[in-house]
C-alpha cells in the first residue's frame, strides 16, 4: 500500500525532525524575534523623531538631501557589520531609512533619465521605494525638473566616451547652480556590467571623507589625451579618467579627480587650459567584497 502523503513524515522521523524545530524551539525564536522587532521598531522611531526635532531646529540649513552625510553613515555601519545578514540588504534597509528621512524634511522628487530598465532601478533603490519618482526621455528634460523645482534631484546615466551628443549632460552643466552629488549605486560588489548614475542636485554637495571630483575642461586648440592629462598632473590634479569630446571646434573633457575639488581652488588657476569648471563631487562608492 503506498502510504498517504500525511503518514510520509512518520517514515523518516530524523528527516522530519531536522526540518522542523520541535514546537517550543519555534515558539521561543519567535518570541526572541518579536522582542527584536519591538526593540528595532522602537529605535527606528527614536531616530524619526531625532531627524524631526533637526528639521524643526534651525541648526541644519540646505537641503533636506545630505549625500554625503548618508555615505559616511553607510560607509561606518558596514564597517562594523558582521553576521549572517548581507550586506546589501543591510544597505537596502537604510537606504529606505535615509529617504524617508529626507522626505520628512520637506519632501522630494526624484527626475530620472532611465536611458535603461537598470538606470531607473538604481534610482529607485537609491533614494527610496516611497520617493516620488518622475522618469523622463532625455537627460535635458531630468535636468531641466531640476532647474524648475518641480524635482529636487536628477539621476542620470555615467558620462561614458564617445556617448551620443544628448547623452553627454555633462557638457552643458549649469554648474555651480547644480552639481554632481552622489554616486549610484553606493553599495554593489556583484554589479558587473550593470550600469552606474550620478546624481545631480542645486548647489554643493558634503565632502564625505573619501570623495572624487568631476571637472569639466575646454579648450579651442586641440590637445591630445595625453597633453590633458599632463596638464592637469602640473596643476596638481592627476586624472583617474579623462573622457574627451571634441565638438564644433572645441575640445570638452570630464576628468575625474581625487578629493573635493571646488571653485576658487588655487589648482583651477594653475590650470593651462582655456576654461576649467568643476561639476560637483561624490562619495567614492563601497564596492565591498564580491563573494
Ligand atoms: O544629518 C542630516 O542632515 C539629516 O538630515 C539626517 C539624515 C539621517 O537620517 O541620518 C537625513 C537625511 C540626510 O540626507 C542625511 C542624514
Amino acid at each position: 500500500m503506498t502510504p498517504s502523503p500525511d503518514l510520509a513524515p512518520d517514515l523518516a522521523p530524523g528527516l522530519a525532525t531536522a526540518a522542523r524545530p520541535a514546537p517550543d524551539a519555534l515558539a521561543a525564536a519567535r518570541a526572541e524575534i518579536d522582542a527584536l522587532d519591538d526593540a528595532l521598531h522602537e529605535l527606528v522611531m527614536r531616530r524619526a523623531e531625532v531627524v524631526a526635532r533637526l528639521a524643526a531646529s534651525r541648526a541644519k540649513t540646505g537641503s533636506p538631501l545630505r549625500p554625503g552625510r548618508e555615505a559616511m553613515i553607510l560607509r561606518r555601519l558596514l564597517s562594523r557589520h558582521h553576521g549572517p545578514l548581507p550586506a546589501e540588504a543591510l544597505v537596502r534597509v537604510w537606504r529606505e531609512i535615509l529617504a524617508s528621512s529626507s522626505a520628512q524634511q520637506g519632501g522630494f522628487t526624484v527626475a530620472a533619465y532611465a536611458r535603461s530598465p537598470e538606470h531607473g532601478r538604481l534610482a529607485r533603490e537609491h533614494f527610496g521605494s516611497l520617493t516620488p519618482l518622475r522618469s523622463l526621455p532625455t537627460a535635458s528634460r531630468a535636468l531641466a525638473a531640476v532647474a524648475a523645482g518641480e524635482a529636487q534631484v536628477a539621476v542620470l546615466p555615467l558620462p561614458e566616451e564617445g556617448e551620443a551628443p544628448e547623452d553627454a549632460w555633462w557638457t552643458s552643466l549649469d554648474s555651480p547652480r547644480l552639481q554632481v552629488v552622489a554616486r549610484l549605486p553606493f553599495y554593489a560588489p556583484r554589479r558587473d556590467g550593470v550600469p552606474e548614475a550620478l546624481a545631480v542636485a542645486p548647489g554643493a554637495p558634503d565632502p564625505s571623507g573619501a570623495d572624487r571630483s568631476l571637472l569639466r575642461i575646454e579648450a579651442v586648440a586641440d590637445r591630445s589625451r595625453a597633453q590633458l592629462a599632463g596638464a592637469l598632473t602640473a596643476a596638481g590634479l592627476p586624472p583617474r579618467l579623462l573622457l574627451l569630446r571634441r565638438e564644433g571646434g572645441v575640445l570638452r573633457a570630464l576628468a575625474e579627480v581625487d578629493g573635493v575639488l571646488a571653485e576658487g581652488d588655487p589648482r583651477l588657476a594653475a590650470l593651462a587650459v582655456d576654461r576649467a569648471l568643476p561639476l560637483g563631487f561624490y562619495a567614492v562608492p563601497e564596492r565591498g567584497v564580491i563573494g
